[in-house]
């Protein structure tokens, strides 16, 4: 279901909280990955393999891909103006990803039923129409924004709380800012 006041196709989705392995911006161990709005319940990503994500010599480690493909179905919160989290996520690594790669990831919502939402992404290689190497299947839940709140640590939540952009504050615990 595409919320109505969606992003528009091809609008950069921007982080939702800057300090997120997946995508915060100050986030100097994260992963720095991009996500743009796409047609319906769909995101595309972008994000490249670095020497700090190595599993063995030279290749990303599975975790890091998993990691990236969970940040951007995170990224379809955008589109149904909803918040979800990762209940279940089960991942197929189809061939080994070098250090690097530019990874063109998709991800797009598949059904809903209640609070659940079943979604899907892939990962390619060499292009958006390079061979998929990596792809998920998830489950994401629907959560009320005290999930953040009422289980983040203290110290972080009210960090982002009184951050004083206001746009990143909104972003932090708001889909619809
Ligand atoms: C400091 C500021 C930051 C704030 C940010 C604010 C918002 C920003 C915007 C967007 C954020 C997006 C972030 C993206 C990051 C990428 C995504 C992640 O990595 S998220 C992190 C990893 N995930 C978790 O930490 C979940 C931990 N788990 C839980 O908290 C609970 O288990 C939860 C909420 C998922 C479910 O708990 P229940 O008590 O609310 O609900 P129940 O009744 O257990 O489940 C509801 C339905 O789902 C099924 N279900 C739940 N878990 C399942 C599972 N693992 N497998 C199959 N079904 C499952 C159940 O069977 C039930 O189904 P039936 O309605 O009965 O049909």
């Amino acid at each position: 279901m595409r919320h109505p006041d969606a992003p528009a196709p091809g609008s950069p989705l921007g982080a939702h909280y800057r300090m997120c392995f997946g995508c915060g911006e100050d986030q100097q161990h994260g992963l720095h990955l991009k996500a743009w709005a796409g047609e319906g319940v769909s995101v595309t990503a972008r994000f490249t393999v670095k020497p700090a994500h190595q599993g063995a010599p030279g290749l990303a480690h599975g975790g890091i891909l998993t990691s990236a493909l969970d940040e951007t179905l995170g990224s379809l919160n955008w589109l149904m103006h909803i918040i979800a989290v990762t209940g279940r996520l089960e991942t197929d690594f189809l061939l080994p990803v070098p250090v690097g790669t530019e990874l063109h990831i998709e991800a797009w919502a598949t059904a809903v039923h209640g609070r659940k939402i079943y979604c899907t992404a892939t990962g390619r290689m060499g292009g958006p129409g390079g061979p998929v190497a990596v792809r998920a299947d998830a489950l994401f839940i629907e959560v009320q924004v005290e999930h953040f709140i009422e289980n983040g640590r203290e110290e972080e939540i009210h960090a982002a709380m009184e951050d004083p952009d206001q746009v990143r504050r909104a972003r932090a615990f708001e889909v619809n800012p």
